[in-house]
């Protein structure tokens, strides 16, 4: 298929090539010590830094330049807009390393103008346990795209990651790289349709007015099931059995310890969202959760940020998935959402439609980094990425 100068040197499938039936590494298994003990070389006029997240400064400086400069949808409408608080969760869970939070400056003045970080993941791939990276928040500035720096990037967090003695990756993208494990779609649920409308996220549909469609997504003004409340650092132990029960039905999902769910899945102010289910004894037997990405609205004039919510860590075992999916979107319209977005992943199937989600624009595609297994399908999937 197409020629990829970069990929096509790097231990991944190629596009079109079959699924493998088993499943293992794709290069052969090397030492940490015979890994390249120097950073890659970059283009003249810029140099690496180690991103220190917790300085202010240097927190501001990623916030601007991915809020500049990352991800858009297809039609240029939308960008995400990831907060400062969003990006030290995202990137400090429990084991993380400062040097996998990677960058690249104008050596002239010193401007962050790259971006691409890892953080450690026990993934568990069919039958195979792998202690992996997860590859997040690869940027390069508009200004400075196809100047390959973007390949660079990728060699030098896999140097960093492979020297810690770490072979495999996980990542995802909208676009089509060789070569996706799996290909999932986004999914919408209307929390303030009058105001995606406006913003052109979403359409009036056919023979619909305004007033017919603001009652079609109208949804009561507090949850529905008995027992539902804020999750509490209490919870966190019971919650953890709950989530790492839950997740070992799918064959590609993370292998979490109870730190590293309490710290994925207990609220954080304006970045997630938890809720869990007391039964009437007491007990937490369901648990939902949403995180906060909002997307800056480009170029309309009444509107600026569109405020989605975003399906997260949901398990359900004493009421239908459906029903605990219900309150997570009465809680996001609570909490002043104006979008609930799901990927069809898990066991989301099962209630998208009944909840009057729509499919999205967006494609996700699941990649695995040195590391060949059969096809896994997108109700499969156990791994949602920030
Ligand atoms: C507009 O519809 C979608 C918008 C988005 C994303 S992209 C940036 C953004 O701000 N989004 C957004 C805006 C408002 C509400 N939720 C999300 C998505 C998710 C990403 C889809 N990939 C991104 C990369 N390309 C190349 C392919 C599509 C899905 C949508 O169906």
């Amino acid at each position: 298929e197409r020629p990829h100068p970069f990929w096509d040197t790097q231990p991944v499938p190629s596009i079109g090539s079959d699924y493998s039936q088993d499943s293992g590494p794709i290069d052969e298994v090397k030492s940490s010590e015979e890994v390249r003990a120097e950073p890659y070389p970059l283009p003249g006029a810029f140099e690496w830094c180690t991103v220190d997240i917790d300085n202010d400064a240097e927190a501001n400086e990623v916030y601007t330049l991915l809020s500049e400069n990352y991800v858009e949808d297809d039609d240029s409408m939308f960008r995400f807009d990831y907060s400062v608080p969003f990006l030290r969760w995202a990137l400090k869970p429990p084991g993380y390393l400062r040097n996998w939070h990677l960058g690249v400056r104008v050596t002239a003045n010193k401007k962050l103008v790259g971006f691409i970080t890892g953080i450690p993941a026990n993934m568990q791939v069919y039958e195979n346990l792998i202690r992996m990276v997860e590859i997040n928040f690869l940027c390069v500035h508009k200004k400075l795209r196809s100047k390959r720096l973007a390949p660079v990037l990728i060699k030098e967090i896999t140097r960093r990651v492979n020297r810690e003695s770490v072979w495999q990756a996980v990542y995802t993208a909208g676009v089509v790289l060789p070569r996706p494990v799996s290909e999932c779609r986004y999914w919408h649920r209307s929390l303030n349709p009058k105001k995606l409308i406006e913003v052109g996220f979403s359409h009036l549909g056919p023979r619909m007015t305004m007033a017919r469609t603001i009652k079609l997504y109208k949804v009561p003004d507090q949850p529905q099931l008995p027992g539902m409340r804020e999750m509490r650092p209490s919870d966190a132990q019971r919650v953890s059995e709950l989530v790492s029960a839950y997740l070992k039905k799918f064959p590609l999902h993370p292998e979490f310890d109870a730190h590293e769910v309490a710290h994925w899945i207990l609220p954080r102010d304006g970045v997630v969202f938890s809720y869990v289910r007391e039964n009437g004894e007491g007990e937490v037997t369901d648990v939902c959760s949403f995180y906060s990405l909002p997307s800056t609205i480009l170029g309309h004039e009444k509107h600026n940020l569109l405020k989605a919510a975003y399906s997260y860590w949901n398990v359900a075992t004493t009421v239908p998935l459906s029903d605990l999916m219900y309150d997570a979107l009465i809680l996001a319209k609570k909490a002043d959402f104006d979008v609930f977005n799901a990927l069809n992943v898990m066991e989301n199937e099962s209630f998208l439609k009944e909840l009057k989600f729509g499919i999205g624009d967006g494609f996700l595609q699941y990649y695995l980094y040195n590391w060949k297994c059969p096809k896994i399908e997108p109700s499969a999937i156990g791994l949602v990425l920030l």
